[in-house]
C-alpha cells in the first residue's frame, strides 16, 4: 500500500471539495481512489484539488482536478478557493500561483475570509470550447432538449474557461426544469467532444442572476465557480447583463464574478473547512484525523 497522504473535506458554498495534499510525492490520485472516495457518504465529493509540487518556476503549486466520476477537469473555481482557504491557513500567505491544467491562475485571500480567484481569459471559438461542428457565432449555438416543435431548453451560449460551458437562458424559475434528465443528456452530446458542464441561468438584473448546473463528470452539484464564470460572459456577451454580476447558486450561496477590462474573469466566494483526514491515493482507503471535528 502507498503511503497515506492529508486532506481535508471543504465546501465551496456547496461545492463539495476534496483537497488532497500530495506534495513530495511523485504518484497521483488516482481514478479509482476517487470512485472510492465518492462512493462514501462521508466523503463524497463533486472535486478532488491535488496540490502538487509546482512544475513551473513562478508557480507555487500545481493542482489536479479530478471529478467524482475519476476524470479529470482543467478549471474548478470553488475548489480553487478551497486551496488557498488550506494553504492560506497552513502557510499565513495571503496570495497564491498556481498551475493548473488550464494554465497559470493566480488567487487571494481577502481580509473577510472571502477568496478571489483569476480564472483566466474566456475562449468563445467553436474549437476552443469544442464544438464538434462550426459555429461562428458561440452567443447561441444551436441544439435544443425535449420535443422538437416545444424545446424545453434551446439556443445555449458555448464558453471555455478552460473546461467547456453551455448556458441555457430561462425566463422561469431554474428548479422547474428538471436537470437531472435533461443534464446527463446535454452533457454527452454529440455536440460537445469532450463533454460539457450544463448551466440553466435566469437573469434577473443587470448585475443579478440564478443559475443551476450540471457538472460534466460530477452531476448536479451546490455550486459551480467556472460556470459562474461562463455564465457571467455569456450573460454580458448577449447583453443580459454587465460584467459585474452576484450568481445565486442552489446550495443558497452567492458568488461573485467580474469580467474585468483586461478579459480576465475573477470568481469571488467564500470557502468551509469541514474536516481532515488521510487516504490512499492509489485505493482511496482513508480515515478521519481523530482531532478533527465531526
Ligand atoms: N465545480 C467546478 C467545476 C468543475 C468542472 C468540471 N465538472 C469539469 O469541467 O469537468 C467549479 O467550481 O468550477
Amino acid at each position: 500500500m502507498a503511503s497515506t497522504a492529508p486532506f481535508a473535506k471543504m465546501n465551496g458554498i456547496g461545492n463539495e471539495i476534496i483537497v488532497a495534499d500530495m506534495r513530495g510525492r511523485a504518484d497521483k490520485v488516482t481514478a479509482a481512489a476517487a470512485l472510492a472516495l465518492n462512493a462514501d457518504a462521508a466523503t463524497r465529493f463533486d472535486q478532488i484539488m491535488a496540490i502538487h509540487d509546482a512544475k513551473t518556476p513562478g508557480t507555487a503549486y500545481y493542482v489536479d482536478i479530478l471529478n467524482s466520476d475519476g476524470t479529470g477537469a482543467q478549471a474548478c473555481g470553488n475548489g480553487m478557493r478551497c486551496v488557498v482557504q488550506a494553504l492560506a491557513a497552513e502557510t499565513g500567505q495571503k496570495t497564491f500561483t498556481f498551475e493548473t491544467r488550464a494554465g497559470i491562475l493566480n488567487a487571494r485571500e481577502h481580509a473577510d475570509g472571502t477568496i478571489s480567484v483569476d480564472m483566466g481569459i474566456p475562449h468563445f471559438g467553436w474549437q476552443e470550447i469544442p464544438l464538434a461542428e462550426e459555429f461562428r457565432d458561440t452567443r447561441m449555438i444551436e441544439l435544443q432538449i425535449g420535443p422538437i416543435d416545444a424545446p424545453v431548453l434551446h439556443s445555449p451560449s458555448a464558453v471555455s474557461m478552460g473546461n467547456p460551458h453551455a448556458i441555457f437562458w430561462v425566463d422561469r424559475d431554474v428548479w422547474s426544469y428538471e436537470l437531472e434528465r435533461f443534464g446527463p443528456l446535454l452533457e454527452n452530446h454529440p455536440i460537445f467532444p469532450e463533454r460539457a458542464n450544463i448551466t440553466i441561468a435566469q437573469v434577473t438584473s443587470p448585475e443579478s442572476m440564478i443559475i443551476r448546473t450540471w457538472e460534466r463528470g460530477a452531476g448536479l452539484t451546490k455550486a459551480c465557480g467556472s460556470a459562474a464564470c461562463a455564465s457571467v460572459v455569456a450573460a454580458a456577451r448577449t447583453r443580459r447583463t454587465g460584467r459585474s454580476v452576484s450568481l445565486l447558486t442552489p446550495g443558497g450561496g452567492t458568488l461573485h464574478v467580474e469580467w474585468r477590462d483586461d478579459d480576465h474573469v475573477i470568481l469571488t466566494g467564500a470557502a468551509e473547512w469541514e474536516f481532515s483526514g488521510s487516504f490512499d491515493p492509489s485505493t482511496g482507503t482513508w480515515a478521519r484525523d481523530t482531532e478533527s471535528a465531526a
